[in-house]
């Protein structure tokens, strides 16, 4: 095993629906970007042995299969589709999206059997080959690049394998799904010989990721409150290794801290202050390592 000293680079997107949540999870982690100007394809971060490359996310997949990056932050469907040879380290959970087959709301089609000899339009060839193949169907594939779910519309296809997370895309093109292919969601991936050269350091970078994962939808609670009405506060306040108590001297009173769910705090607030809580504050959390 290295030393900490292992330098480490680091693939996201330049660009998507995943490259915000991404920049957002690097500076809740602490390992803020220092970018000089904006199209920037490598730049150094606040840790001086973790530097980042910002590519495409199909290509982050193949950049860490192939050691030009050590790990990367993309979608479990851009894995599949390049079908690189990759550790999958983490399920950051957001980028949800599944991938679908679909055909237009008046077609016959029924399952991926009728499909024989149909054109299937997709960003997807990889996954679809397979697919289909497996399936045991053949069919053409028209390769896009964007803006599938108006190929059906164009006449250039008679179905096609696209993603869908909300389903807005699908139901404003009147496309209906006729099969669920793979579900998807962004993910840390990492090289294999990186993973043995440079464990310590990306262990790090993990459970800074991991830690930032744990803190979301925690928020953390600090109000004060008589010691005559402690009972009745406690009762209220969730698990989560319970609260912390500590005396304010020569006051009579206690203040009490804890890490709650935000979906619980509305309704918290008000309860508590009617058992007797006072000067209660609310305040976020970054991260929380366990
Ligand atoms: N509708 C969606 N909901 C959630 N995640 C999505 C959605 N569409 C794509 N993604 C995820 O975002 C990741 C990057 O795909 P995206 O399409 O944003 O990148 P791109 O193709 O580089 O950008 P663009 O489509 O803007 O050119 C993929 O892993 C994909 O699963
Ligand atoms: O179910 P929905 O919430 O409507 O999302 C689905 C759409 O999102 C993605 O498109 P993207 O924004 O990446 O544009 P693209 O088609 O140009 O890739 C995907 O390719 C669908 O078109
Ligand atoms: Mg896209």
């Amino acid at each position: 095993m290295m030393s900490t000293s292992s330098k480490i680079r680091l693939a996201i997107p330049n660009k998507g629906r995943i490259a915000e949540p991404i920049n957002d999870l690097m500076n809740r982690s602490g390992i803020h970007i220092q970018m000089s100007a904006s199209r920037q394809l490598i730049a150094k971060t606040v840790d001086p042995q973790i530097e980042v490359l910002f590519v495409r996310p199909i290509d982050i997949p193949e950049y860490v299969a192939k050691g030009v990056a050590d790990i990367g932050i993309t979608g479990i469907d851009m894995v599949a589709e390049r079908g690189s040879d990759v550790s999958i380290m983490l399920d950051l959970k957001f980028g949800s999206a599944r991938l679908v087959l679909a055909v237009p709301e008046k077609s016959p089609v029924q399952s991926v059997k009728d499909l024989s000899g149909l054109r299937i339009a997709t960003e997807f060839p990889g996954i679809c080959r397979r697919y289909f193949a497996d399936a045991g169907v053949d069919v053409t594939l028209i390769e896009v690049s964007g803006a599938c779910e108006a190929a059906p519309q164009l006449g250039v296809a008679d179905a096609i394998v696209d993603l869908t997370s909300s389903g807005t895309t699908l139901e404003i093109n009147k496309l209906r799904i006729v099969d669920e292919i793979i579900s998807s969601t962004t993910n840390v991936i990492a090289n294999h010989e990186s993973l043995k050269e440079k464990h310590e350091k990306i262990e790090e970078i993990l459970l800074a990721f991991e830690s930032v994962i744990a803190a979301k939808g925690q928020c953390y609670l600090m109000l004060n409150v008589d010691k005559s009405k402690l009972d009745d506060v406690r009762r209220l306040i969730p698990g989560l290794g319970g609260p912390t108590i500590m005396d304010i001297a020569g006051s009579g009173a206690v203040a009490v801290h804890a890490v709650v769910p935000h979906v619980r705090v509305y309704q918290l607030i008000n309860q508590l202050k009617r058992a007797g809580a006072r000067d209660v504050l609310v305040l976020d959390i970054t991260r929380m390592v366990r």
